[in-house]
């Protein structure tokens, strides 16, 4: 079985990996979805597609994993197309993972099976309070694999948050 995955990943953090690990234990191979594409450079969304795409890919093999496919998905401006577009991108898959009730809607809608996940350790492992904490100067490389850490500071990440986070007054 071949199974989806979409998230922001702004970053990738140990909460995904370890769900990612729980996905392959049910599944052949796992499909990763990098959503929200087109986006960069805001406190939101400050990694570009191909920073995410490095940080997953490294985060995975640094974990021996290397049975996925990562896509990234720029949004559109029709959710009842949403679901056509992803899979125009992708290989065939037969389930879905989120916790993101609109996109378990799209998915359900279209007949797909659809599977929650239990939320790990989200007080720290969340993609907004990891970011919150680079802006702080608080200690965020505990909860993203190492992998992702090492990308982050090859970027220059944090330095790059921590402007976005500055008001222009
Ligand atoms: N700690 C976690 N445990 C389990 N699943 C998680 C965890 N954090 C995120 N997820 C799930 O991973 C998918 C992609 O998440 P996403 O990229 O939005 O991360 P996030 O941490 O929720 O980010 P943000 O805080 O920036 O919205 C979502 O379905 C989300 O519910
Ligand atoms: N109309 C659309 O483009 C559409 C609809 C549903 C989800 N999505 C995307 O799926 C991703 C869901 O991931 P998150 O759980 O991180 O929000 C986001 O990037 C979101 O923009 C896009």
């Amino acid at each position: 079985m071949r199974a989806f995955i979409v998230g922001r990943f702004q970053p990738f953090h140990n909460g995904h990996m370890e769900i990612l690990k729980r996905i392959l234990h049910e599944n052949d191979s796992v499909i990763i979805g990098i959503g929200s594409a087109q986006f960069s450079h805001t406190l939101k969304d400050p990694f570009t597609a191909g920073e995410r795409h490095l940080m997953i890919s490294s985060a995975l093999e640094e974990s021996g994993v290397y049975n996925y496919y990562l896509v990234p998905i720029e949004d559109v401006n029709s959710n009842p197309l949403w679901v056509s577009h992803v899979e125009s991108l992708t290989p065939p898959f037969q389930r879905v993972y989120t916790n993101n009730p609109l996109v378990k809607r799209l998915f359900y809608e279209k007949g797909y099976e659809v599977l929650s996940m239990d939320l790990l350790n989200r007080k720290e492992w969340s993609g907004t309070s990891i970011r919150n904490k680079m802006i702080r100067g608080e200690n965020w490389k505990k909860d993203v694999p190492p992998a992702v850490a090492r990308v982050i500071d090859e970027i220059d990440g944090v330095s790059r948050i921590r402007d976005l986070s500055e008001s222009d007054e």
